[in-house]
C-alpha cells in the first residue's frame, strides 16, 4: 500500500481543517481530491509530504509511518515523493535546468546522467528554450511546469500535485495530464489535488476523494465520461513527449 491514512484530523488553532479522515491509495493508483476552496486539500497534501506534523490519527506514505519519522528522516520520504505545490516553491534566480536539477543533485546523481534526464524531462514539459532562463523571467504557467518537472524528474514512487493545472490553458492542461498519465501507466501512484472536470476526464480509471469543510464526502470511481478524453490528441499534436526519454533506465529510480 502506498498511503494509508486513518482517522487523520487537522487544526490550525481552534479551526479543524480535516475531520476524521481515512482512506488508503494502492501502488500505482491515481487519486483525485476534489472539493471547494478552503475543503482541506493542500492541508492533507502537506500532511502527506511531512510538510505539516500529524497531530492526530495515523499516517503512512511509502511505507514509512509519519507518527513516528524524525525531522531528520523528512528528506528519505521525500527521495520516494515527487511533489508540485500550489505556489510552485521554485527558486526565483536560478535557472529553469538549475531548479529541476536540484531534485536529482539531492540524490547524488552522476552529473551525465542528471544532464540526460534533466534534458529529457524539460522538453517533454515544452520548456526546453527557456531552460538557462532565470525562472523569475518565466510566466506563471511556465513556473508552473517547472515545478511539475521538478517533481517527477527523479521517478519518485508517489507524486502529489496540488492543482497542478491551474493556471495552464486547455491544449497545455492535456498535455501535461498525459504525462502524469504516462507516469501512472508506469506505476507511480499519484494524488492530484483539482476543482477543473477537464482533469478529472482525463483519467476515467481514477478514483475521486471529494471533501467538504474538512471531511469526506463521497469516495469512489467516477462515471466513464461521455466523450473520449482529449489528452491523447493532445500529446500527439506536442509529439515531444517521448515515454523513452523520460523513462529511460538512465534515469529509472534510484
Ligand atoms: N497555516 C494555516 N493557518 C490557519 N488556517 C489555515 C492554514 N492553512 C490552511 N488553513 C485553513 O484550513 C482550511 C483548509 O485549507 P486548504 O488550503 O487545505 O484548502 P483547499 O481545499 O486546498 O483550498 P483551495 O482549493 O482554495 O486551495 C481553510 O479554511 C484555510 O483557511
Amino acid at each position: 500500500m502506498m498511503v494509508n491514512v486513518e482517522r487523520l484530523s487537522h487544526n490550525f488553532g481552534p479551526y479543524w481543517a480535516l475531520k476524521d479522515i481515512s482512506f488508503t491509495l494502492e501502488r500505482g493508483e491515481f487519486l483525485f481530491l476534489t472539493g471547494h476552496s478552503g475543503a482541506g486539500k493542500s492541508t492533507l497534501l502537506k500532511l502527506l509530504y511531512g510538510a505539516l506534523p500529524v497531530l492526530r490519527g495515523r499516517v503512512s506514505v511509502a511505507g514509512m509511518s509519519l507518527n513516528t519519522l524524525k525531522k531528520r528522516h523528512i528528506p528519505k520520504l521525500r527521495r520516494k515523493v515527487g511533489v508540485v505545490f500550489q505556489d510552485f516553491k521554485i527558486l526565483p534566480n536560478r535557472t529553469v535546468f538549475d531548479n529541476v536539477a536540484m531534485a536529482l543533485e539531492v540524490r547524488g546523481m552522476q552529473r551525465a546522467h542528471l544532464e540526460r534526464r534533466v534534458r529529457a524531462v524539460v522538453r517533454a514539459l515544452g520548456l526546453e528554450a527557456k531552460s538557462y532562463s532565470p525562472c523569475e523571467r518565466l510566466s506563471g504557467g511556465e513556473q508552473q511546469r517547472v515545478a511539475i518537472a521538478r517533481s517527477m524528474v527523479a521517478n519518485p514512487e508517489l507524486i502529489l500535485a496540488d492543482e497542478p493545472t491551474g493556471n495552464l490553458d486547455f491544449d497545455l492542461t492535456m498535455h501535461l495530464m498525459d504525462i502524469f498519465k504516462q507516469f501512472h501507466t508506469y506505476g507511480t501512484s499519484i494524488i492530484m489535488a483539482t476543482h477543473s472536470r477537464e482533469v478529472l476526464d482525463c483519467v476515467p480509471e481514477a478514483r475521486i476523494l471529494h471533501l467538504h469543510d474538512g471531511r469526506i464526502m463521497g469516495q469512489g470511481e467516477q462515471p466513464q465520461p461521455d466523450e473520449s478524453c482529449a489528452c491523447g490528441d493532445a500529446v500527439s499534436e506536442a509529439g515531444d513527449a517521448s515515454p523513452d526519454d523520460l523513462f529511460s533506465p538512465a534515469g529509472g529510480r534510484p
